[in-house]
């Protein structure tokens, strides 16, 4: 069906149409000139009267106009962005001539570009075309960015549930606790603990917030607990090992080896420095350390989304977490490409709140694994997803790293703008409709899909723990059971 007609110049990037009736922004068109058949996408309209232009300044001439029989004479303009080349399936490289018809795309061409990927992940805003993507280009990592309350974690939930639908691998730390307690299946849950003797001492020393900054500190606890992690080794060699008694005299057995390095050069106060930070530490984090937790390794499942429950944890402790898993995922994967032990199969990581842990102003542990695997995870099987409501709070290296971008409605002009600035697929014009979307729609660009895709996300089907509460029904029930307390009492 014609919907109008290119006018003016056009680029093979770009075109201007006259429409025969009103159009709305993100419809998908096409047009046929030089045996090419172009899909485009409306990205701007504009609608006036040559007889009403912008420099009218007297009312009484539109209220007689107004009152004029015919209708006023008025135009519809709107700018087509042109995409693909569904004869050659190429980009575009010749402009429309003026005067080429312009139709609604076609279910048929649409399906054909946007439903031949390997998972659904809803329909293409204002059709029923199933958008697929590729969940290969999943290694190329992917940024879901949004403000907030516009769809995020239903977002990943969809995505989660569907690569462990096709027997995917899927880790998600889960920030807000509203993953573990979801209807996602298989769900396998995983309680954070650490093990130190699967951490390396850079990891331990920063839960004691020991940095890079107080290397004498930082000299103290790495021998101190090198010369732990060695001796345990031994036992274990020995057969002599009870991990229970280790785990309950750990924090003793690590402060008298700190003691041990006064006679080894350190100064006193340093070593008592160091010895303050471990009891710290030991307040802190008695409940994730734990000597008898498996390697994190050994935990991850594949057909399923693993979830780790970071929720009860301050920031810090999440970081150590998190950060620990990525370099032992990445590792376990290189070790597996070289010998064929380590993690068997490829994992999609997906980080909530990604602004706290990859943050540009700070250099915490999990930035560090997650630049490296922005780098390297893709020859590996290991990709990274990265949700957060604040783009620009994200360091710009690794945003710019995530080839892939699920962007839901986002009205800030400094995120836009930072966005825009971080993704070389990714034009002006497509961000301009980044303040118009609803609640669930999104733009999708990079390899997940051939063209850049406005696509309203399914709704996940089942309940998940950040869904907005039912208020209502949550103060009746609790007076439903105030009632039931009196009559007990009144019984009792
Ligand atoms: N694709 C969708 N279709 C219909 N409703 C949706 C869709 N996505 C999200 N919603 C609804 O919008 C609300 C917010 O969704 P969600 O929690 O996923 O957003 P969010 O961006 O993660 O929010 P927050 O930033 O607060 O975590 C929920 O009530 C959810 O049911």
């Amino acid at each position: 069906m014609i919907i109008g007609y290119v006018i003016g110049d056009a680029t093979p990037q770009q075109a201007t149409i006259l429409a025969v009736k009103p159009v709305r922004l993100g419809l998908y068109v096409t047009m046929e000139y030089d045996n090419e058949k172009v899909l485009g996408l409306i990205t701007n309209v504009t609608r006036g009267s040559p007889m009403i232009d912008g420099n009218t300044i007297d009312v009484g001439i539109v209220e007689r106009l107004n009152r004029f029989d015919g209708k006023i004479p008025h135009y519809i303009k709107a700018t087509v962005k042109l995409l693909y080349n569904l004869n050659s399936n190429s980009q575009p490289d010749l402009p429309p001539i003026a005067g080429t018809p312009v139709s609604l795309a076609e279910e048929e061409d649409l399906r054909k570009i946007f439903s031949e990927g390997d998972i659904t992940l809803g329909r293409l805003i204002g059709t029923n075309v199933p958008v697929n993507i590729r969940v290969g280009a999943l290694a190329r990592h992917l940024a879901i960015l949004a403000a907030t309350g516009s769809g995020k974690s239903n977002t990943v939930a969809v995505l989660s549930q569907r690569i462990a639908d096709i027997k995917g691998s899927v880790l998600i730390f889960d920030y807000h606790g509203e993953y573990y307690r979801s209807d996602i299946h298989p769900l396998h849950n995983i309680e954070p603990k650490l093990n130190p003797l699967y951490l390396n001492p850079r990891e331990f020393a920063t839960l004691l917030e020991i940095r890079g900054n107080a290397p004498i500190q930082y000299r103290i606890i790495r021998r101190a607990f090198t010369e732990y992690q060695k001796s345990v080794q031994e036992k274990i060699k020995s057969g002599d090992i009870d991990f229970e008694k280790l785990n309950q005299t750990f924090i003793k057995d690590l402060e008298d080896l700190i003691d041990s390095q006064e006679g080894k050069g350190a100064k006193k106060d340093s070593v008592d420095e160091v010895k303050n930070k471990l009891e710290e530490f030991a307040d802190k984090y008695s409940g994730i350390i734990d000597l008898t937790s498996k390697d994190i390794i050994s935990n991850l499942k594949t057909h399923s989304v693993n979830v780790v429950d970071i929720s009860p944890l301050d920031e810090d402790a999440m970081d150590a977490i998190v950060s620990h898993y990525l370099r032992r995922i990445l590792d376990a994967r290189k070790e597996y490409r070289r010998k064929g032990t380590g993690l068997r199969f490829p994992v999609i990581i997906v980080i909530e709140e990604a602004h706290v842990f990859l943050s540009k102003n700070d250099d915490t542990l999990t930035k560090f694994w997650a630049s490296r695997i922005a780098r390297e995870g893709r020859k590996f099987g290991v990709g990274l997803i990265i949700v957060s409501q604040r783009p620009k709070g994200l360091d710009e290296n690794i945003l710019s790293q995530m080839t892939n971008k699920i962007i839901l409605k986002i009205v800030e002009p400094s995120d836009k703008k930072y966005v825009l600035e971080a993704s070389d697929n990714l034009s002006e014009d497509l961000v301009e409709q980044l303040s118009s979307l609803g609640v669930g729609e999104a733009l999708i660009i990079g390899n997940l899909v051939k063209i850049p895709a406005f696509v309203k996300i399914d709704l996940f089907n089942g309940t998940l723990g950040g869904t907005d509460p039912d208020m209502r029904r949550e103060w009746e029930k609790a007076e439903e059971e105030d009632k039931l307390h009196e009559s007990l009492a009144d019984f009792g």
